[in-house]
């Protein structure tokens, strides 16, 4: 079967950015519709160079390999043996790993189920549904693959907050989230419920953290004042999984975040050059140490290195990501530098910081740009 081009919709307008397709002046064809279209190839723009590829027993060929940890957030208690414990698994975690399975986190099963839900009921939706909330800027709201360089992830995703940098005007934005979403029925519902869970959890976390750096409560919200975000990730069946990235080897530019992924295996980090597959664990949160926090816990804890293998079944992802304001500065603190330990980062202010991510394709190791006394 052949590809199809979405016709727009009448009335719907071409919009600028990188929705548009220059050399044909036709939106660019999403990849939901290139799978759905019927192809057993995948098309070039989405083949990555042969020393970029991985198969998925790449991982597995190399013997057993260690499991991230899991930290159970039930075991905390006010100010005892608990908490400490909790602490200290941190500590090891976002040390060793840069990531950990968080179980008993507090947000409930039924509404992590619903918002999947509602995730998949989005993606699920007839192109032309779907293309009526195509995101027109990159990094903004909506619908699209949002790096601005040449080669493609194999996936589509849906940011329900805008990460473009530039405000968007409030009268346009949902209750809490920036998108909103009409279709499918009920799906804003399930995502700002549970959008609203999941960011008392983050603020939780940003505690947790703060006390885990040996620092007071407060200490990351008054360093960098949180803002919370999410973009759904959705990966379709791929008929060549072993040409294409779900998404290439990268740290996320945020504080920390917090996947939660559905039972399908895609996901892999990298621990001591060597990449670990996440396995799901139902109504788990995958917590990820992300660049801003290695800025400001002065490389302390380290942003992981994570990619993401396509594959033959279809795989989506929430992404909550804890990041902030558009205008703050980010600098290693005062509190974690001392003469043995000098600001290993230059400042950088977010938004621009944002955009440098943006621009280009998906890569690793973006941060190292601010590294100082190399
Ligand atoms: O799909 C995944 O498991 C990871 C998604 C991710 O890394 C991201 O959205 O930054
Ligand atoms: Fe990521």
């Amino acid at each position: 079967m052949g590809r199809e081009v979405p016709r727009l919709a009448p009335g719907q307008e071409l919009q600028s950015g990188n929705s548009i397709d220059t050399a044909t002046k036709r939106p660019e064809e999403m990849l939901i519709s290139i799978v759905e279209s019927g192809i057993e190839q995948v098309p070039p723009e989405f083949i990555r160079p042969p020393h970029e590829r991985v198969s998925r027993l790449d991982s597995d060929s190399q013997g057993p390999h260690e499991q991230i940890p899991v930290i159970d957030l039930s075991m905390m208690d006010d100010e005892g043996a608990g908490k400490r414990q909790v602490l200290a698994e941190i500590v090891r975690a976002c040390e060793d790993w840069g990531c950990f399975h968080l179980i008993n986190h507090g947000v409930p099963a039924l509404v992590m189920d619903a918002a999947m839900k509602a995730t998949k009921g989005f993606f699920a939706l007839p192109a032309s549904e779907r293309e009526k909330y195509r995101m027109t800027k990159i990094g903004g709201k909506g619908y699209g693959q949002a790096y601005g360089g040449q080669t493609k992830d194999w996936n589509d995703r849906l940011f329900l907050t805008d990460f473009s940098g530039e405000e968007e005007p409030k009268s346009e934005r949902g209750a809490f989230f920036d998108l909103v979403l009409t279709n499918p029925p009920g799906a804003q519902e399930a995502l700002e419920t549970y959008g609203e869970a999941v960011y008392k959890l983050v603020q939780r976390t940003m505690v947790l953290v703060s006390e885990a750096l040996g620092q007071s409560p407060e200490f990351l919200s008054t360093e960098i004042p949180l803002r919370f975000g999410t973009i759904t990730n959705h990966y379709p069946p791929c008929p060549q999984p072993d040409l294409v990235l779900g998404l290439l080897p990268h740290e996320d530019g945020g504080i920390f975040t917090f996947l939660h992924q559905d039972e399908v295996l895609g996901l892999e980090v990298l621990k001591d050059e060597r990449w670990v597959p996440v396995p799901p664990i139902e109504h788990a949160f995958i917590f990820m140490v992300a660049d801003l926090l290695q800025i400001v816990g002065n490389d302390r804890f380290k942003s992981v290195t994570h990619r993401v293998l396509a594959g033959p079944i279809a795989r989506t992802v929430m992404a909550n990501f804890a990041v902030t304001g558009n205008d703050a500065v980010i600098q290693p603190a005062p509190e974690l530098c001392s003469d043995l330990e000098p600001p290993a980062f230059r400042s950088v202010v977010y938004k621009d910081y944002l955009k440098m991510l943006l621009r280009d394709d998906i890569h690793a190791k973006r941060l190292e740009a601010f590294r100082l006394g190399l």
